[in-house]
């Protein structure tokens, strides 16, 4: 029998395996280049490529809104009224409604379907989804995820004492000074509100003054400001994430410019990141549904990264 040469150098194996070792390494640095480029953060104010393909003008058209949405509006704005919203923050502050996890509470808050929104008719759960993967999809920050994935938990509201979808959802707007007409339905729709007329509330600046920053301003009570205070109180998250929370409903000042004398320098800096936000939250409704199954594991850590407490007192 012939010997078996087992370390005879063959050029043609050599060069084979020289050229196949080169692949490999071509393939390990085009893979490496990627995950670099998917781990850059993308400033927050970088330019948002998610809704450059949206089109705009099928959104907000509270005009042609089915009488849902119209009735929703009409009772919200007449009953917003101050001693409302100081008797809601007073029961706000005085109990804790509930314990449990930032996913739970995305779980409760999955039978509610927004009444004031003429733009979905998906759950909760999902509309949360669908901007928390926009956000992340454009590569924007972790904590702009999470503000994504939470930024209407505060419709848990509706759960616990609510008086109807009127005090948790819709647009914001202040009480205590003057109704603008920039609000959705204009100062027509406050006829009945019994601060319309008011020979202090409904003057321009009310019971406020010129400057004198959003915080001292109270905005009709919902989700906005309720999250805003757990989130300020129990997460990591940034400032510019607590004002999206706080601000993201409150359209005729961050979109069409009403209530600008109010702001303090802080908010003028502020207004910056609720406009960045507002994209991913209104445009995103008409993305696919997300797989909740899916995506809990990535949004698990997230949650994980801001909220040290795992169980949230709401
Ligand atoms: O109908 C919607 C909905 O209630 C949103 O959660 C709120 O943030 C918007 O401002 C409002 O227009
Ligand atoms: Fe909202
Ligand atoms: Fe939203």
């Amino acid at each position: 029998m012939a010997p078996v040469a087992i370390d005879t150098p063959d050029p043609v194996v050599q060069k084979r395996d020289g050229q196949a070792l080169e692949e490999l390494s071509d393939a390990i640095d085009e893979v490496n280049v990627l995950k670099a480029n998917m781990k850059r953060e993308k400033d927050l104010y970088e330019e948002s490529e998610f809704d450059k393909s949206k089109d705009k003008t099928a959104f907000r058209q509270y005009e042609d809104a089915c009488d849902r949405v119209k009735n929703f509006y009409k009772e919200q704005h007449t009953k917003q009224t101050v001693a409302y919203n100081l008797k809601a923050r007073h029961e706000f502050h005085s109990t804790t409604r509930a314990e449990m996890t930032v996913w739970e509470a995305m779980e409760k808050l999955n039978t509610l379907i927004d009444e004031s929104d003429p733009d979905t008719s998906l759950s909760q759960i999902e509309h949360l989804l669908q901007s928390a993967e926009a956000i992340r999809r454009d590569g924007k920050p972790r904590w702009m995820q999470l503000t994504g994935l939470i930024h209407d938990l505060g419709k848990l509201l509706f759960f616990y004492n609510a008086q109807g979808q009127w005090d948790v959802v819709g647009d914001t707007f202040p009480v205590g000074c003057g109704f603008d007409e920039r609000i959705i339905y204009g100062r027509e729709s406050f006829t009945e509100n019994e601060d319309f007329n008011h020979p202090i509330y409904d003057t321009k600046f009310g019971i406020y003054s010129p400057g004198c920053g959003l915080d001292k301003v109270m905005l009709s009570w919902g989700h906005d400001e309720y999250l805003y205070h757990i989130a300020k109180e129990q997460s990591t998250l940034p400032d510019e994430a607590l004002s999206m929370i706080r601000y993201h409903s409150f359209y005729p000042w961050h979109n069409a410019g009403a209530y600008h004398e109010l702001m303090d320098d802080h908010d003028k800096a502020m207004l910056r990141a609720v406009k960045a936000f507002n994209p991913y939250d209104l445009y995103s409704k008409s993305d696919g549904i997300p797989s909740a199954e899916e995506l809990k594991p990535y949004y698990m850590e997230l949650i994980d990264e801001y909220f040290p407490n795992k169980v949230v007192r709401w």
